[in-house]
């Protein structure tokens, strides 16, 4: 993906933004981010870094006090507020489904709002009920208390895809639901994305969501200050700073086995082990994690990384894994999307 529009993202450039509150506070103090056409950009620090703020300036429900956002190369705050809305889909933690209407006619909601037919409304919300993975004849006529905390979270980003939108803005979309069902919201939230491939910016105070969505991150600090924008591999191999590793935290040698596909090269010979095929093994598009964890439970001292024909490559040993994942990590300039492994559990 290149940093311009391809017609269902759009790049997002905030240029040395500010906002003082007329009371004087420096929620967000000249802040420069690229946020590239089709990537999930996490925006993670500490409360009342201004994360918040910073995705409320990009859909102009707060006007910047300095600087300037261009959405596709526009000026947010040049055009129609309105309009800018419709290219925007927000995803707000608990949702804010609309309590009295069942949940098509929530889903419907900007479709209604732009006229689009009755049928093609229609047509619509049961293509998003799907994708999100509820079932239309099932979940549509409900209202949202009648659904679980998860799937009305599910409701809510069907929403805000309705129209199409070219950016998602998602404040702590997931914050709500306990931490089973948040990591499958996630895992199903990262399989929609590779579907629709929106320009994401997500707000969390969770660095392991952020590690595991993120094509990047930017850590920022008090009065919305950049101390890192980095891919998760890049971020956690080499922290900018103290105030990053301490963010991070001090298992980050587990956190990038998440980020890390198991290598392809160099991997023990399957003549090394007994009977490979009864043996633990994980695919090549594998996190380093998930062949650490295969290895414990298999209980085998190796792990085989297997082709999807059922060849075995070679094996992994503990050793092995740990030498990949102290390896260094791609440059912040390389696209993350590249250095997710596949599986992420
Ligand atoms: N209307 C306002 N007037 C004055 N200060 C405000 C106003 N709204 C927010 N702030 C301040 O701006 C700063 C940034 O707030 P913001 O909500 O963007 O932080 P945040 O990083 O999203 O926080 P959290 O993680 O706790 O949600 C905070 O210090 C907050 O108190």
């Amino acid at each position: 993906m290149d940093g311009t529009s391809n017609g269902s993202a759009a790049p997002i450039t905030l240029e040395r933004v500010g906002k003082r509150y007329p009371d004087g506070t420096d929620a967000v103090n000249s802040l420069s981010l690229d946020i590239p056409a089709g990537e999930l950009v996490v925006l993670i620090g500490p409360s009342g870094c201004g994360k918040s703020t910073v995705l409320r300036m990009i859909n102009r429900l707060i006007e910047p006090t300095s600087g300037r956002i261009l959405l596709d190369g526009a000026d947010v705050n040049s055009g129609d507020a309105v309009d800018l809305r419709r290219r925007i889909g927000y995803v707000i933690q608990n949702t804010g489904l609309f309590p009295h209407q069942t949940i098509r006619a929530n889903v419907a909601t900007v479709p209604k709002l732009l006229g689009w037919s009755r049928r093609r409304i229609d047509d619509r919300v049961t293509e998003l009920l799907d994708l999100v993975g509820l079932d239309p004849a099932r979940y549509g006529k409900r209202y949202p208390h009648e659904l679980s905390g998860g799937q009305r979270q599910r409701v809510g980003v069907a929403r805000a895809l309705a129209a199409d939108p070219v950016v998602l803005l998602m404040d702590e979309p997931f914050s709500a639901v306990d931490p089973i069902v948040r990591v499958r919201l996630q895992d199903e939230f990262l399989r929609l994305q590779a579907t629709v491939r929106k320009t994401i910016v997500m707000v969390t105070h969770d660095i392991d969501e952020a590690v595991r969505m993120g094509d990047r991150i930017a850590v920022l600090s008090q009065g919305g200050t950049l101390q890192q924008y980095a891919s998760p591999a890049a971020l956690l191999s080499t922290p900018a700073n103290d105030f990053v590793r301490e963010f991070i935290g001090s298992d980050r040698g587990i956190k990038r086995l998440t980020v890390l596909p198991v290598p392809r090269d160099g991997l023990t010979s399957v003549s090394t082990v007994d009977d490979v095929q009864a043996g633990p093994s994980v695919s090549p598009g594998s996190s380093l994690r998930d062949a650490l964890a295969a290895l414990l439970d298999g209980g085998t001292g190796w792990v085989a990384v297997r082709d999807d024909d059922g060849t075995a490559l070679g094996v992994l040993t503990p050793t092995q894994i740990a030498l990949a994942g102290a390896a260094e990590a791609e440059s912040a300039s390389v696209p993350a999307q590249q250095a997710r492994p596949s599986t992420v559990s």
